[in-house]
């Protein structure tokens, strides 16, 4: 059986607290999503805002192969603005619950009833595809949530949703309730599940199992609160766990994942599955010789399978089979004494409680073999103005070592560390795409003249690096680290 991905990254994904997407991040990322593959995008809510209708009407201009829906509640003034954005369907919301209609609507069940047909009513003349959605249904009186789908189907309703809104339903309970539904109801069911319990995917996956056609999700599981059910987990368990099928061309999950993380300003965290960047990583030594004996030891499914990329970390937990693993990545053949004397250094740094970046296994190879790597791309010159009447402005000027070529750019920031590593950014855009994703500062000793530690982790691609710089002053740290994480990923 093929599932409707109905994507609402968009709506209950951009209800996210503190987040707001301009119209054409709108739009970079309804592009995304319809190149993923999936079925519906729920573009926003047409009511909330003028610029949220732009953004609607630049995504419905675009004409892509998704249907293209606004969120509305039971009322003609949010189908008006749906219409005037010229969507394919509404997402028709009206809450079942008693709390919901008591407190918030301030309706009894037949006002709520008659709300809903009036609405759907309006939708159809307007020519809309409808999903009659019920707000809070996990809470609500079954039979009343039957009656209301069926009054609302009569009416031109094509699908009808079942929203546990506030992430109350259980993987039993979710079987058990869209079996009843499907039993009753002759029109599509969606199941759209929220993240309170941390239940959302499984509470999606089931509700498929009893009878839901279509789900509603979000990338990396953004929304109201603890999230919505996670894009990337739904489909990923209903295609590898239980055999389902739908569109989604999963190649595509995590570069879809960094668009919306980047857009949203949204962190993924590195534990997230499928789309976290642990999700195929792996330190124990026992796992890793597993893995290079045969990757399906400690791998469900090939990372490229998501888009995502296998990654081997040192540290504390490692063993030999994964240091010569690395080494061989780096082509670096070294005498089996050498192998164990790096061995012991890793597993003192871990000691240490450190993290073992690529360049400290560097730099330690460096000290028992004796060789040093070229850079490849050196710092030559870095001049940083700032003060308080004058905009932080930097130029840097690299070159490539053993050439004569070199890169000159100029910056401004907000202060003069951010000046002066846009300034690097930009000399070298034209030689890689290298994003810098995380900057910290660490002083390791008290006072002005404190030596600061600077940590930066940068992303080429899929991979990822992780550098510290010492130095006195807080803008050299800073451009060396870079430059460091730079020559790494060359
Ligand atoms: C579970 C969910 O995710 S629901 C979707 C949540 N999304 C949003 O809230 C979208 C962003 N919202 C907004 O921009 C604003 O809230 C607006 C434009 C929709 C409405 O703003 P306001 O007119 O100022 O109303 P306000 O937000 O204060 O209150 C909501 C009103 O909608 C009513 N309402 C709520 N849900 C529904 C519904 N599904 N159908 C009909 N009326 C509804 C409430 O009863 C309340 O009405 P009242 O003012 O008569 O008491
Ligand atoms: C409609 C919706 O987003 C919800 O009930 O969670």
């Amino acid at each position: 059986m093929k599932v409707r991905i109905f994507d609402t990254t968009l709506r209950d994904g951009e209800q996210t607290p503190g987040v707001s997407l301009t119209s054409n991040e709108k739009l970079e990322i309804a592009i995304k999503l319809d190149e993923l593959g999936v079925d519906v995008i729920e573009a926003g809510s047409a009511i909330t805002s003028k610029g949220e209708r732009e953004g609607i009407k630049l995504i419905t201009r675009e004409n892509l192969n998704a249907e293209i829906c606004s969120f509305v509640r039971a009322l003609p003034v949010d189908i008006d603005a749906a219409l005037e954005c010229d969507v394919d369907s509404v997402h028709l919301v009206i809450p079942t619950s008693d709390i919901h209609m008591k407190y918030k609507l301030k309706k009894t069940p037949q006002e709520t009833m008659e709300c809903a047909i009036n609405a759907v009513e309006y939708a159809k003349d307007h020519g809309l595809i409808v999903e009659l959605s019920a707000e809070d249904a996990t809470r609500s009186d079954v039979n009343f949530l039957i009656g209301l789908f069926n009054k609302g189907i009569e009416s031109g309703a094509n699908r009808v949703c079942v929203c546990d809104t506030v992430g109350v339903l259980t993987p039993e309970k979710s079987i058990e309730l869209f079996k009843t539904l499907s039993e009753n109801i002759k029109v599509p069911i969606s199941v759209h599940c929220h993240n309170d319990f941390g239940m959302a995917t499984a509470n999606t996956v089931c509700a498929i199992r009893g009878g839901a056609v279509q789900c509603h999700v979000t990338v990396n599981g953004v929304g109201e609160r603890a999230g919505n059910a996670s894009l990337e987990e739904v489909v990923m368990a209903l295609q590898v766990l239980y055999g389902y099928e739908t569109n989604i061309k999963t190649e595509k999950l995590y570069e879809t994942s960094r668009i919306v993380s980047r857009l949203m300003k949204l962190p993924v965290p590195p534990n997230k599955a499928i789309v976290g960047d642990n999700a195929f990583a792996h330190e124990a030594g026992i796992h890793v010789d597993g893995l290079i004996k045969n990757t399906q030891t400690y791998e469900p499914i090939q990372p490229e399978l998501v888009g995502n990329k296998r990654r081997i970390i040192l540290g504390k937990h490692s063993g030999r089979a994964a240091l010569k693993y690395k080494l061989d990545l780096m082509g670096i053949e070294i005498t089996d004494k050498q192998l164990n004397e790096i061995y012991e250094r890793v597993k003192h740094f871990g000691d240490l409680g450190k993290y073992i970046s690529d360049v400290d296994l560097k730099a330690i190879i460096s000290e028992v073999t004796g060789s040093h790597a070229e850079e490849k791309i050196k710092l030559d010159e870095l001049t940083v103005v700032s003060g308080n009447k004058i905009t932080p402005i930097a130029s840097v000027k690299l070159h490539f070592a053993g050439e004569d070529r070199h890169l000159i750019e100029t910056s401004y920031g907000v202060g003069p560390v951010d000046a002066a590593i846009n300034a690097v950014k930009r000399a070298i855009s034209g030689v890689a795409d290298v994003r810098l994703e995380e900057y910290r500062v660490e002083a390791m000793s008290g006072g002005t003249d404190a030596l600061i530690e600077v940590v930066v982790k940068l992303r080429r691609g899929c991979e990822v690096v992780e550098v510290r710089k010492s130095h006195g002053d807080i803008i050299m740290a800073s451009v060396l680290a870079v430059m460091e994480g730079i020559n790494m990923l060359l």
